[in-house]
């Protein structure tokens, strides 16, 4: 696909996370789409709360604030060795990662930021913020560069179904999933959209049909129990999503709904894509058994902007994500390329270890 079909300024109009020079300016994502309000974060611990709140979200967007979080720990440090500021900056940096479990983005931020002390200087500071811009910056050119790619497996005339919110508000800017169908609609490859409202936390109807109405692409709204029927009428050929983290065998955590959204498809005879950047991959991890799934505060289920919604006395459980076997994807799409039907050879071939 052609890179220049898409003007990709045009989707730059939101963007979640801003660096001041001394604070963190966070877009809360859990008062949109109808107040648009920053937080800004002044401390590591504060961008912690912030990932850990939602105020942040999105397995990219989360590597990413960690990474700016582990620059404003620094500020606050005399010494002009890197190696004794790792040593003083390594609880703040287990304090962030302990923020949210699922998502691989977050640690994998944090090696960075390990790596660009371990080879500073007295300027270790300056070689913090600069390591903090290149994972905002690879990760926005990766999302372009997936986006090209995931498009490209799309025939002209087809609908898609996305799941959550993957965006621009959960990455660096386009999205991963969501630049898929930016890309797809710009080349004239996607005529429809549908996305699941994403119970609980409601990504999809407050977040991703936001965003695409922010781009004049007309996107219709279902309920997480309506993909199966909308499946059966044949009016989507792929299902495009997320993840948080994909194993060595492609087995994919994403967002709860994830893994019946695939069970559907493969019945349906609906091909299912999964969109994510290289900092997803966790190749230390051999399959999705393995993964910790982030089981949040039942209140979200049980409440309502803090209003109870269901009887006094019913429990909830709420584990935010769930775990695609591989073997229900068709396509894994990447910065680095594109595994179809992947397994752990093809993502070896790809991904080496
Ligand atoms: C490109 S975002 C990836 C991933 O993150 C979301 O989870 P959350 O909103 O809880 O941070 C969702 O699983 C997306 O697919």
């Amino acid at each position: 696909m052609k890179d220049n079909a898409i003007d990709y300024d045009r989707y730059d109009h939101v963007r979640p996370i801003r660096w001041t020079g001394d604070a963190l300016e966070l877009l809360d994502q859990r008062v949109l789409p109808f107040t648009v309000v920053h937080e800004a974060c002044r401390s590591s611990d504060e961008v912690a709360e912030a990932i850990r709140a939602l105020t942040v979200r999105g397995a990219p967007a989360i590597g990413i604030a960690a990474a700016w979080g582990v620059v404003l720990a620094g500020h606050g440090l005399e010494t002009g060795d890197p190696a004794e500021a790792a040593r003083q900056l390594e609880p703040a940096m287990q304090r962030l990662n302990a923020a949210r479990p699922t998502a691989v983005n977050l640690a994998w931020a944090l090696a960075r930021m390990r790596g660009a002390l371990a080879n500073a200087g007295a300027d270790w500071r300056e070689a913090l913020e600069r390591e903090a811009r290149a994972i905002e910056s690879e990760d926005l050119a990766a999302n372009r560069a997936m986006g090209r790619a995931g498009a490209a497996l799309i025939d002209a005339g087809s609908g898609v179904l996305t799941h959550c919110n993957t965006g621009s508000l959960a990455t660096a800017g386009f999205g991963t999933a969501l630049g898929v169908i930016r890309a797809g609609v710009a080349d004239n490859r996607i005529e429809r959209v549908f996305a699941t409202e994403t119970r609980p936390w409601n990504q999809g109807a407050r977040l991703t049909v936001w965003e695409l109405g922010q781009d004049g692409i007309d996107a219709t709204l279902i309920a997480d129990a309506a993909a199966s029927h909308l499946m059966k009428t044949g009016q989507v050929q792929w299902v495009i999503v997320g993840a948080d983290r994909i194993c060595a065998n492609g087995d994919t955590a994403n967002k709860i709904g994830t893994y019946q959204l695939a069970i559907a498809a493969k019945h349906h005879g609906v091909k299912f894509m999964v969109v994510a950047p290289s900092s997803t991959v966790d190749m230390g991890t051999a399959s999705g058994d393995a993964i910790e799934i982030e089981e949040r505060d039942a209140a979200e289920l049980l409440a309502f902007r803090g209003k109870r919604v269901v009887a006094e006395g019913v429990r909830a459980w709420n584990p935010v994500f769930d775990v695609t076997p591989h073997a229900l994807i068709d396509a894994i799409v990447t910065e680095r390329g594109v595994v179809l039907r992947p397994d752990a050879d093809a993502m070896r071939a790809l991904f080496g270890g």
